[in-house]
């Protein structure tokens, strides 16, 4: 599916979603995340034809659908309410859709029970939805867009109404659906650990534009932006201010009072920084604590959360609050002073007006 310069103005005219450009690949797994109000479900509903496309073409295998209306699309939706008709037990939620497709009955049964078997919900065809738990009624969702076997399924954070355990198997059954299945999904998310781990790609989108689209591991490694690298990650990526100099030929970065040579791959294009202020990105995991006369910068703790396999560290430095990922248990306490060392290799630089990577 490719969507071409794709504009959404609402009546009031506000661009809830601002020439997307995108091109969405036979069976992959794209995840859309932005904050909120950023044209996700906006962008979501354009695809289904629930809304009216402003400007812009939407191309699927090499037609224009504009106008087709959702039913003609061949599309399956899964929502974060799982919307189930209440009154309908589980075989009749599942067969509406099938019925309004003219789907014959011996065929339709087959669908059915084929699909309820796939989410172990063959031994509940019988039960409406109020006699479900939470997980239960979203599998039936999830099953109510699988049985219509629709080309492109399309989610709006599905597991958000469900409690933290239900969401970690849940979305392990979507994953392993996708792998079964092979069908072209795209999945709207506020949650980073879904985007990372169920997207082949992940596009960032803000204010109805794409600032980014590539895989959840380059995504992470090389960010486009400064607002990727901070959307991405939890915790986020630092950013500093800090100033190119060049001594001897050897661009060096100052930050606070430790000045260092930046590392030989990112001299030359650095060097062309010379007196200019630029964006230190640095994840929290690439920081570690030192000794006095190593450190690059000093930090106060101001607040420590034990996580179990890891310990997140907020700090006071003369360059602004950093935080820190420690790994496991340590006996830091609030109010300590902290010698902090960067990893060197691990550092991003950011131009300091278009908050641009200067790498990418
Ligand atoms: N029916 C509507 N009429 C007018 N404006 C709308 C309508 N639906 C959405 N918007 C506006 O369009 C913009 C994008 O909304 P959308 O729901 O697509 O964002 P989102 O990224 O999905 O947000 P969230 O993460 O909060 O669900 C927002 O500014 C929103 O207020």
């Amino acid at each position: 599916m490719i969507l071409n310069g794709i504009t959404k103005k609402y009546n009031d005219n506000s661009l809830a979603v601002n020439n997307l450009n995108l091109e969405i690949e036979k069976g992959e797994f794209l995840v859309l995340v932005g904050p909120s109000g950023c044209g996700k479900t906006t962008t979501l509903r354009l695809i289904a034809g629930l809304e009216k496309i402003s400007e812009g073409t939407l191309v699927f295998n090499d037609q224009i659908i504009n106008e087709l209306s959702p039913g003609e699309r061949k599309i399956g939706m899964v929502f974060q309410s799982y919307a189930l008709y209440p009154h309908k037990n589980v075989y009749e939620n599942l067969a509406f859709g099938l019925r309004k497709a003219k789907v014959p009955k011996d065929n339709m049964n087959e669908m059915i029970q084929h699909t309820a078997k796939m989410l172990g919900l063959d031994g509940l065809l019988k039960r409406k939805p109020k006699h479900l738990s939470g997980g239960q009624r979203q599998r039936v969702a999830l099953a109510r867009a699988i049985v219509k076997r629709p080309d492109i399924f399309l989610f709006d954070e599905p597991l958000s109404n469900l409690d933290a355990s239900l969401r970690v198997s849940t979305r392990k059954e979507i994953s392993k659906l996708h792998q079964q299945l092979q069908s072209t999904m795209v999945y709207v998310t506020h949650d980073q650990v879904e985007a990372m781990t169920l997207g082949t790609r992940i596009a960032v989108m803000n204010k109805g534009k794409l600032e980014q689209i590539d895989t959840p591991a380059n995504i992470y490694k090389n960010p486009k932006n400064t607002f990727v690298a901070s959307f991405i990650g939890t915790p986020p990526m630092n950013l500093l201010h800090g100033n190119v100099g060049i001594k001897d030929k050897v661009p060096f970065v100052t930050l606070s009072k430790r000045c260092w040579n930046i590392p030989k791959d990112k001299a030359e294009k650095l060097s062309e920084y010379d007196g200019q202020v630029v964006i230190v990105g640095i994840r929290p995991e690439d920081l570690f604590l030192t000794t006095k006369g190593n450190e690059h910068l000093t930090g106060i703790i101001e607040t420590l959360e034990y996580l179990g396999s890891e310990t997140v560290i907020f700090c006071k430095t003369d360059v602004g609050d950093v935080l820190i990922r420690l790994e496991g248990y340590n006996h830091l306490k609030i109010g300590d002073t902290v010698q902090i060392g960067l990893t060197l290799e691990k550092l991003h630089f950011f131009d300091s007006v278009k908050e641009e990577n200067i790498f990418n």
